[in-house]
């Protein structure tokens, strides 16, 4: 038996005596998506759901307290003895500059392979073809509607994140048992409030740098961003309000219907964002939670549905797994790095051989751009991203599926 057939008979043993997150993967659903016959299947340790929650713990969840919980209470000893401190260039980018390396990017780069590993199958040609051509389509026409209309492309891009990361959270909690998530009401409360912390909570503590940062990526195709109405303090103050007030009715709902410890998690650690995003300037406190919190989650998931990472995690830890699921997102990372690095030369945004980019870039204005340029790029991936995260969902019967599908 090669080394794929045999992951693949992994992973069929897994969906007989377990559930993709815990719960709803039965033998039919198995049969359904065609998984092969499971009297040749060899053991993995650990069942599938038992080890995504501990891959979501270990990997997707303590991490991020660590850092995010740590910056939160540096950023608060640091203002209350020094005043609000400012941070230097490098810092306020470095984040998003790391993404590019570092989880962030390549936490997408693994799409060709994820959805087949999701529905228990092996990922084929026609796999790898079927993304390629969503890639191309959805990230082509996204392209054209920045150009065409940029304002409302940045309003989309928001708004996609919102979605996207709410969903990814979702699917965290759900990875990790949550049975206060059983509803209609509190599962799309809980998109909202989680994609809302980092898309809205900078928005109204740091409104100033929110409409830099957005008006970089208009800026780029000719536009201005004519946002004061969005900035004035009362919008901020009801739409702060009513953001509140949807977290707590969110948090309460599901504490009604469950307040166990993945509820005491979900709580603790909407509490922790809210002041994350509060407290620490957006485009560095964006970058970190990029790679830290929502890519680490998703590589967590890229995880429990391999089998053979899966096995290496259970066998060996954390680090072989990530190693893993590393190698198979380094091909496309280093395409999109190059595609986005050729964007920019042609599109004049880093001039190769100049030499404000042998000192490092340059000017304030020009790091900017380049920053814009590349959230540009992420949202034009991001559009598919989220239809093959979706699918995923579904696939596996969990986070947004369970919305639709359960009341
Ligand atoms: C940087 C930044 C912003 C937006 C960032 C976005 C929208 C990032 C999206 C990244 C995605 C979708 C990655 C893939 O999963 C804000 C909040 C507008 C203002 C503050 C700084
Ligand atoms: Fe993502």
């Amino acid at each position: 038996m090669n080394e794929s057939s045999e992951h693949h008979a992994n992973e069929s043993t897994d969906r007989r005596t377990s559930e993709p997150t815990g719960r709803h993967a039965t033998e039919s659903t198995d049969r359904r998506q065609g998984g092969p016959a499971p009297s040749r299947a060899i053991e993995v340790p650990g069942d599938r759901s038992s080890v995504a929650a501990a891959v979501m713990r270990g990997v997707g969840v303590r991490p991020a307290w660590i850092v995010l919980g740590g910056l939160t209470l540096a950023w608060a000893v640091a203002s209350a003895l020094a005043g609000l401190p400012t941070l230097p260039w490098w810092l306020r980018y470095g984040p998003l500059a790391v993404s590019l390396a570092v989880f962030g990017l390549p936490h997408g780069a693994v799409d060709h392979l994820a959805p087949a590993r999701a529905a228990g199958r092996r990922p084929t040609a026609t796999w790898l073809l079927a993304v390629g051509l969503l890639y191309l389509v959805l990230g082509s026409a996204y392209g054209v509607l920045w150009w065409t209309l940029p304002v409302a492309s940045a309003a989309l891009f928001v708004a996609l994140t919102w979605f996207h990361w709410g969903q990814g959270d979702l699917y965290a909690l759900d990875a990790l048992g949550a049975r206060h998530l059983d509803g209609r009401g509190v599962r799309t409360g809980t998109v909202l409030v989680r994609g809302g912390l980092p898309m809205l909570v900078p928005l109204l503590a740091h409104p100033e740098e929110y409409r830099v940062v957005v008006g970089a990526w208009v800026a780029l195709f000719g536009s201005e961003l004519d946002a004061a109405w969005l900035l004035s303090p009362t919008v901020r103050g009801a739409l702060g309000g009513g953001f509140a007030l949807v977290t707590v009715a969110t948090l309460l709902a599901g504490g009604r219907r469950d307040g166990d410890g993945v509820w005491l998690l979900d709580a603790g650690e909407t509490v922790l964002l809210w002041g994350y995003f509060l407290l620490v300037p957006p485009l560095f406190a964006v970058g970190v939670y990029f790679c830290v919190w929502h890519s680490i989650r998703h590589i967590a998931r890229l995880i429990a549905v391999d089998p053979a990472a899966r096995t290496a995690f259970a066998e060996e830890g954390p680090l072989p797994a990530l190693l893993r699921t590393g190698r198979d997102a380094l091909p496309l990372t280093v395409v999109s790095v190059l595609l986005l690095l050729a964007i920019a030369v042609v599109g004049d945004i880093v001039v190769v051989g100049d030499v404000t980019v042998a000192g490092g870039i340059g000017t304030q204005a020009d790091l900017r751009s380049a920053a814009a340029l590349y959230l540009v790029f992420i949202s034009v991936l991001t559009l598919p991203h989220v239809v093959i995260v979706t699918w995923m969902d579904w696939a596996e019967s969990a986070g947004l599926a369970r919305l639709v599908d359960k009341q």
